[in-house]
């Protein structure tokens, strides 16, 4: 009874990450049709792109007109020209858009905490590299071998063997992630493997919280919050 109260105030935020084309959407997929809500970075950085955003408006002083389209908008695939063959401009691109994203994701993850999600997905890419991992619990890379990650994303984004490599190459190795996961999914194989492998990760999510993960749920939020609201308190007295 205890157990049930409980769980009943808390949420989990799963971290879901991979490398490009490892199958974090595919898994994202299998996660919603079994009703938990996703949260895709991706999604969230295309918005906070949009023109006329605070993000539209950095990235175009820092790279200029050239990167839009006739109607304003981001040209997408010229600016992942740009960033995926040049590391500084890669980072400039991450700089300006991190605070949007980041807000974003966090209000997304809000809303679906006031909706009272037990359990949520964060699918993002760059979970480690933006170092939102520490909010996630457990973490699950999406690891695949590197010549059929090659294969997959050439064939999906229909792009050359040097362009695919490059954006492969902008990403944390996959070997790395999959060293920091708490569960592996091996996606080298068939969708249906991957079903067989998604049934465990189920099992896993699902399962009662530990303290730990409490300490970062929504009772651990409202205390960090409190504790916020209070210490701005306190600087802005003692200004
Ligand atoms: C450069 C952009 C315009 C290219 O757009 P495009 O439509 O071609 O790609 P899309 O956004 O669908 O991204 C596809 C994949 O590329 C990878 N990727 C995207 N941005 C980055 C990045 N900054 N570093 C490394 N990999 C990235 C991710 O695996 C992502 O799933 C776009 O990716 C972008 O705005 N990136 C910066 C924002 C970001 O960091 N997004 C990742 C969310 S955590
Ligand atoms: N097990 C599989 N067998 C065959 N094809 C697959 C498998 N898993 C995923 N794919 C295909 O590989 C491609 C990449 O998968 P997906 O889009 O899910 O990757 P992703 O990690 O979300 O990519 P991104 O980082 O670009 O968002 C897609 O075309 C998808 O249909």
């Amino acid at each position: 009874m205890e157990r049930k109260n409980f769980q009943g105030r808390v949420m989990r935020i799963v971290g879901l990450t991979g490398g490009i084309a490892s199958g974090k959407s595919t898994v994202s997929n299998l996660f919603k049709e079994r009703g938990i809500p996703v949260v895709d970075a991706d999604l969230v950085a295309r918005d906070v792109l949009k023109k006329g955003t605070g993000g539209w408006k950095n990235v175009v002083s820092a790279f200029g007109e050239d990167i839009l389209q006739p109607d304003g908008e981001v040209d997408r695939p010229k600016l992942g020209q740009i960033v995926f063959s040049n590391p500084e401009k890669r980072q400039l691109l991450n700089r300006l858009l991190a605070p949007y994203i980041s807000s974003g994701i966090f209000w997304e993850i809000l809303k679906l905490w006031m909706k009272g999600c037990k359990v949520i997905v964060l699918d993002v890419p760059l979970l480690f590299e933006a170092k939102i991992d520490k909010w996630t619990k457990p973490i699950v890379v999406v690891w695949v071998d590197p010549e059929t990650q090659l294969r997959r994303l050439m064939l999906r984004d229909r792009t050359s063997q040097e362009d695919a490599g490059n954006r492969i190459n902008a990403q944390m190795s996959l070997d790395i992630k999959r060293a920091r996961a708490d569960i592996v999914v091996d996606n080298t194989g068939s969708l249906e493997d991957l079903r067989v492998q998604f049934r465990n990760v189920l099992l896993e999510v699902t399962k009662p919280l530990t303290w730990t993960e409490f300490g970062l749920s929504r009772q651990g939020a409202s205390s960090v919050f409190v504790s916020i609201v209070v210490g701005v308190l306190i600087f802005k007295k003692v200004l």
